[in-house]
């Protein structure tokens, strides 16, 4: 079964109710100077606020390994998300200390080499983070194999079963369920989410 995982969360309103609804994962921008950044201060205030069980994700862009290990500490997140142009050297020095999710942004057809990047898990993203823009779905093709693909870029309420049909271990959406940027719209979340999960099988029977 499909996982979500909510990205650019700044609110604890929001975590709480994406992780009420069953999301796998939240995001937090940790790229300063993007409009969705937090200060580690404010995730760990969130993040102690969250059940055991759901995973906190710290996204960072061409982060020194050492500084996203010190960030992780301060901000009690749980894995890591490369979302730059992150050499492997970098991923494999931060998997000793945590998952890593490494991003690859797509402006033609997936690269299959991008399967052999020494990560936990493999998102695929639209050109530019956090904003909504989509792709072709056929370019996913060469990365369908991967057991832990992440679907990212333009997702929203609508357009989420055309994803689901590819059945990526996640899917990953920021804008697509705001009502501005910073501020999650809960009505989007509900209808987001209510798509992934036992609630929504079809009744036995
Ligand atoms: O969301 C941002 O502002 C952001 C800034 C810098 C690096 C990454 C960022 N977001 C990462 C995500 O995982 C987003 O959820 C992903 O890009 C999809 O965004 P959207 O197309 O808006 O759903």
């Amino acid at each position: 079964m499909t996982k979500a995982k909510i990205c650019g969360i700044t609110r604890i309103e929001d975590a709480r109710l994406a992780e009420g609804l069953g999301a796998w994962a939240l995001g937090f921008i940790l790229a300063p100077g993007t409009k969705r950044y937090l200060e580690p201060s404010s995730i760990r205030s969130i993040v102690a606020e969250l059940g055991p069980f759901i995973s906190s994700v710290g996204v960072f862009v061409d982060t020194p390994p050492e500084q996203v290990l010190q960030t992780m500490q301060r901000a009690r997140l749980s894995v890591v998300q490369l979302h730059g142009s992150e050499p492997p050297e970098w991923a494999e020095a931060i998997r000793r200390h945590y998952p890593v999710i490494k991003v690859f942004k797509l402006t033609a057809p997936a690269n299959p080499a991008w399967l052999g990047y020494p990560c936990d898990g493999l998102m695929v993203d639209g050109a530019v983070p956090g904003s909504g823009q989509a792709y072709p779905l056929e370019w996913l093709s060469p990365l369908l194999r991967h057991p832990r693909l992440i679907v990212a870029g333009g997702l929203t309420p609508e357009n989420l079963q055309a994803v689901l049909r590819l059945n990526p271990y996640a899917v990953d959406v920021s804008s697509g369920v705001e009502a501005a940027p910073r501020l999650k719209d809960p009505a989007k979340l509900r209808q987001f989410l209510g798509q992934l999960g036992p609630l929504s099988l079809p009744e036995p029977g």
